[in-house]
């Protein structure tokens, strides 16, 4: 199989952890006789320092002709005082809006060897397996206007969705229950949004045409607390867009980091995006000690989701299990034997689990 994909590794620690998923992409081809062919474009940061801008409209035409698109990581302190049609983040949100990325699905497993990673009790944790469907294109972080008033006094940020909007990403939710465990959590404010309380209505129209899944709402802040009280007794989450990006990465500590969390925004037809959760953690940037696995776990959803490579994608998935099993780990993950390793070292023992 000959596949074109278009890299966008970003700021700080992206650069690093898309160097390991071209090794991991390259090991699979050659194991599995494909033929993965590196179009490698500038995003955020990056961008706005070659070119002036975060999103170049070559990024944009790439990625649209593309099989499927990977992105590290945008952002960091260089950027942060820039105006803000000159942020990082402004090209990661164009990139999503011009592919109609709606759809962020960010499944949250832990290894089980890894949950003493976890701050939280073990017996809390344990038995934990989530989806969080988030809506990507819509909500607070594109609503107009976003402005402030001439002398600073007052600000404004609009939440505004359409009810199609609302609707095909509640689909979505209902539709990735029904291939897991039949479950729907919907999470709003529906208490005080008219937003949610529109997104709610959705909810309970669509549920009769899907009579096989369960359905229960629950208001973000009481989600907030139970994700980390009782999250095995969620199966799948739908919300919107900021809700869902601020839970995620709360629902990252049950896998013992936020280098852990993979995810695929997808759209109705177009191309896929992958992407690690996290984002460009400047902390740590250059210093090699990234943890690769989010990033690695997004390629092989993306292998999965874009080209139906099951069996690649699980073999990836599978060495990444081998080598925590082996007790190799990253400075992130708070484990207490093993070997801490670097991106590098890390990349090349899950290489090596794959050649096996
Ligand atoms: N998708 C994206 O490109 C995103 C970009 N950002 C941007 O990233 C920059 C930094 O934001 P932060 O709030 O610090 O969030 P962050 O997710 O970059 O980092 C939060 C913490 O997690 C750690 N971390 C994250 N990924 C890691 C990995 N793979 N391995 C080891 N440790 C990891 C970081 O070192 C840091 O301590 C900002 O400019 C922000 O706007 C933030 C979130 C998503
Ligand atoms: C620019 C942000 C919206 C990125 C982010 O935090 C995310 O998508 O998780
Ligand atoms: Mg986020």
């Amino acid at each position: 199989m000959q596949k074109k994909i278009v890299l966008l590794p970003g700021d700080g620690i992206g650069p690093e952890i898309m160097d390991a998923a071209v090794d991991i992409l390259e090991t699979i081809a050659k194991k599995f006789n494909h033929q993965f062919i590196f179009d490698y474009q500038l995003i955020g940061g990056a961008a706005i320092d070659q070119l002036n801008t975060p999103l170049p409209q070559q990024t944009i035409n790439s990625c649209e002709v593309a099989d499927a698109v990977l992105l590290g990581a945008v952002g960091g302190p260089k950027w942060d005082n820039n105006p803000s049609d000159l942020r990082p983040e402004r090209g990661l949100l164009g990139i999503r809006k011009a592919l109609d990325l709606y759809a962020n699905l960010r499944p949250v497993k832990g290894f089980k060897q890894l949950l003493s990673a976890s701050p939280l009790k073990e017996e809390i944790i344990q038995g934990s397996d989530l989806l969080i469907v988030r809506e990507l294109t819509g909500g607070l972080y594109f609503g107009q206007p976003s402005e402030r008033n001439a002398d600073q006094s007052a600000v404004i940020d609009t939440l505004a969705y359409t009810r199609k909007e609302m609707e095909r990403i509640i689909d979505k939710g209902f539709q990735s229950a029904q291939i897991r465990n039949k479950k729907l959590t919907s999470v709003d404010k529906a208490n005080v949004l008219e937003s949610s309380k529109l997104w709610r209505e959705i909810v309970e129209e669509k549920k009769q045409m899907y009579p096989d899944v369960e359905v229960e709402h629950v208001l973000v802040d009481a989600a907030a607390m139970k994700l980390i009280t009782n999250p095995s007794s969620f199966d799948v989450i739908v919300t919107e867009n900021m809700f869902g990006d601020i839970l995620s990465d709360e629902a990252s500590v049950l896998t013992g980091s936020l280098g852990m969390l993979p995810s695929a925004s997808l759209a109705e037809n177009g191309v896929g995006l992958y992407e690690p959760a996290h984002g460009s953690a400047p902390d740590i940037a250059g210093l090699g000690i990234a943890n690769p696995v989010a990033m690695l776990l997004s390629t092989a959803m993306m292998l999965r989701y874009s080209f139906a490579l099951e069996e690649e994608a699980t073999v990836i998935e599978k060495a990444i299990e081998a080598c925590i099993d082996k007790g190799y780990y990253t400075a992130d993950l708070a484990v207490k034997s093993g070997e801490k390793v670097s991106t590098k070292e890390m990349t090349q023992a899950i290489i090596a689990c794959i050649e096996e």
